[in-house]
């Protein structure tokens, strides 16, 4: 995508959620896209697969040559389920509660071929079912989502969003709403999709221990913006933008040899409270001078492929915290 914008109506204006967002997924990789909540993650993935409904779409979504952000919602909605596949943080909510889990595969299959027969249907939803890891295929045809337990669910959800052979899918938080060892299983399962699929995953989450598990490359947002992109080794490595370098500290076994936690204290301000201009971040380090920012924040290169925004990075520091904790930076 290139130069994406998606701007909400507040009252009687638009503002920017996503802001100016220009990335490339690769076929056969996974691009993590990390921040706190608020930052605009799911904002942009909805405008990658035409979801948004009364939003502003500005600039480019490329895919195949088509550009998605212009294209009629006849042509969007063809493209979309057949080849691109979006998995959801809630899958009870994703699922139709009146359907029994056969029939909701079987209505993905036949959206985008409606030329199988109904014993071939039923053969590629057990094929599903089986390859997403469901032990009792047959069994689970025939159950609604209410008889699954929350891991099997997003099993389904997952078999409805690779149903068609998607090259790009799109997962949004899937294992926020699991058990810690439910996800460690989803996580796996998505990767291992990858391989068999071939396709460009999307992996949207808050959190830099999935992504540390999960990513070939990381793209970190922060209100609304890209602030530093790298491939997975090189931001676990040698993050530099201030956000991510605080993000990554907050992940225990990162800080483990440290004595306490360097993590920047406040939140992601609201769309209306948003400063639209120089960086973004620096209410949050008042304690890096006013010279470091640039006053119209671009991307440096600081190595192949890895990018920072903001010169603030050069200067950045950690202050020097008291014993109880970090308590720095305006909310
Ligand atoms: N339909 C909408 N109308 C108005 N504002 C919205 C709408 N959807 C999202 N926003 C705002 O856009 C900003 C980005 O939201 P978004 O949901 O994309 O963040 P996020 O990073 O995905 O957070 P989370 O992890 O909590 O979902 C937030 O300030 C949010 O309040």
């Amino acid at each position: 995508m290139e130069h994406l914008t998606t701007s909400f109506r507040i009252a009687d204006r638009y503002y920017a959620a996503v802001d100016d967002v220009t990335l490339t997924v690769r076929k056969n990789e996974i691009l993590a896209i990390v921040g706190e909540s608020g930052s605009g993650k799911s904002a942009l993935a909805f405008s990658i697969m035409g979801l948004h409904t009364r939003a502003k779409i500005e600039g480019h979504i490329y895919y195949k040559g088509q550009d998605l952000a212009h294209l009629p919602p006849s042509k969007l909605n063809k493209l979309r389920g057949k080849e691109m596949g979006m998995i959801f943080q809630d899958p009870l909510s994703a699922l139709n509660p009146l359907m029994i889990i056969g029939s909701q595969i079987e209505e993905a299959l036949l959206l985008h071929n409606d030329m199988l027969t109904a014993e071939r249907r039923k053969a590629k939803v057990l094929e599903l079912l089986d390859k997403v890891g469901i032990p009792r295929p047959e069994h689970t045809y025939q159950q609604y989502p209410h008889e699954l337990s929350g891991g099997m669910r997003q099993r389904v959800v997952i078999a409805i969003a690779i149903a068609n052979e998607p090259e790009l899918l799109i997962a949004d938080e899937p294992t926020t709403a699991l058990d810690v060892t439910i996800q460690l299983q989803i996580l796996e399962l998505i990767r291992k999709l990858k391989s068999d699929i071939g396709a460009g995953i999307i992996l949207i989450t808050h959190d830099l221990g999935v992504v540390a598990e999960m990513a070939d490359r990381v793209a970190v947002m922060y209100a609304g913006q890209i602030v530093e992109i790298a491939d997975i080794y090189t931001l676990i490595s040698n993050a530099q933008h201030p956000y991510t370098k605080s993000l990554l500290s907050s992940i225990p076994a990162a800080s483990a040899e440290k004595s306490r936690l360097h993590v920047i204290q406040g939140i992601v301000p609201s769309l209306q409270k948003l400063p639209r201009e120089g960086c973004r971040f620096r209410s949050r380090i008042p304690w890096i001078q006013e010279a470091a920012h640039e006053p119209v924040p671009a991307m440096h290169e600081v190595s192949p492929g890895h990018f920072v925004r903001c010169t603030c990075y050069r200067t950045f520091y950690f202050p020097k915290v008291d014993g109880k904790g970090a308590d720095y930076g305006a909310s």
